[in-house]
């Protein structure tokens, strides 16, 4: 059964929202994102209105995005929840490994290999980006998988959009928000995921196991699906209506 996210009260809800491709359009390259200018407004307008109870919940690492965000103040759940970062804390790491120098030498060498393929050396992961070479996409993917598999005890890989993502085994967004959810500021509140991509899947079973809405973010509408936006654009419109036109009785 669907939630009807148009009688949501946000006072009760916990907001959990991925960055790439769904908060924002996906660029050429990670470096080349455009935040819109009205975003950190937006999410602080969000971060009142629900008390406190919103994540960003991303792929890029908590130091990445406060750089792309400097005046957010938000908690952010990193490198797809490897680590928690609280405002004014330092991150916590939620069981990441360390990654063995020789897995990034093997990864180093597949951008050797594929001209246009770039490691992001992630602080406690790897992501290798081949959106320059899409027609390469099965070959690189194949080498990043042969890559890792001596490390195969520790760590995986985990498809992306136009990204193979190397991280910890155990490591995905559903524990993050799980660990969050017994958070005193999360308790008890209806989840609410807005995520588009694979990586996101994880995090959306969560919600679902706490009763929460998932709200995807391009690719096809699904059935199982509480919303569906085309764009980064839509959910962010549909926010600012939640957090104007919804103002507490
Ligand atoms: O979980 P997310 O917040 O969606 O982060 C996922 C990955 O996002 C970044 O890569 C992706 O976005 C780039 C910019 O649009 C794009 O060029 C790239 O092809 C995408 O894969 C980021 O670089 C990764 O670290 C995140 O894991």
């Amino acid at each position: 059964m669907t939630l009807d996210l148009d009688r949501l009260q946000l006072e009760r809800c916990a907001f959990f929202l991925d960055v790439d491709g769904t908060l924002i359009d996906i660029a050429a390259s990670p470096q080349e994102v455009v935040i819109p200018p009205d975003l950190v407004q937006l999410l602080h307008q969000l971060q009142n209105r629900t008390q406190g109870a919103l994540a960003l919940v991303s792929g890029r690492s908590v130091d990445d995005l406060r750089q792309l965000l400097p005046h957010l103040d938000v908690i952010i759940a990193g490198e797809h929840g490897a680590e928690i970062w609280r405002p004014g804390e330092t991150p916590q790491n939620l069981g990441a490994a360390p990654i063995p120098h020789e897995l990034t030498e093997a990864l180093e060498k597949i951008t050797h290999d594929f001209d246009g393929v770039v490691l992001e050396r992630k602080p406690r992961g790897r992501a290798i980006h081949f959106r320059a070479i899409p027609t390469q996409e099965y070959a690189v993917r194949d080498a990043v998988a042969l890559a890792v598999k001596p490390f195969a005890q520790r760590f995986e890989v985990v498809p992306g959009k136009m990204v193979a993502e190397v991280r910890t085994i155990g490591i995905d967004k559903g524990q993050a928000i799980a660990k969050l959810m017994q958070d005193p500021t999360f308790k008890g509140r209806l989840p609410v995921f807005a995520g588009d991509d694979v990586t996101d899947e994880a995090g959306f079973l969560i919600v679902r196991a706490h009763g929460g809405a998932v709200i995807r973010v391009g690719g096809a509408p699904r059935a199982d699906l509480d919303r569906h936006f085309e764009t980064p654009a839509e959910l962010r419109g549909w926010l600012s209506r939640c957090v104007t036109e919804r103002a507490p009785a």
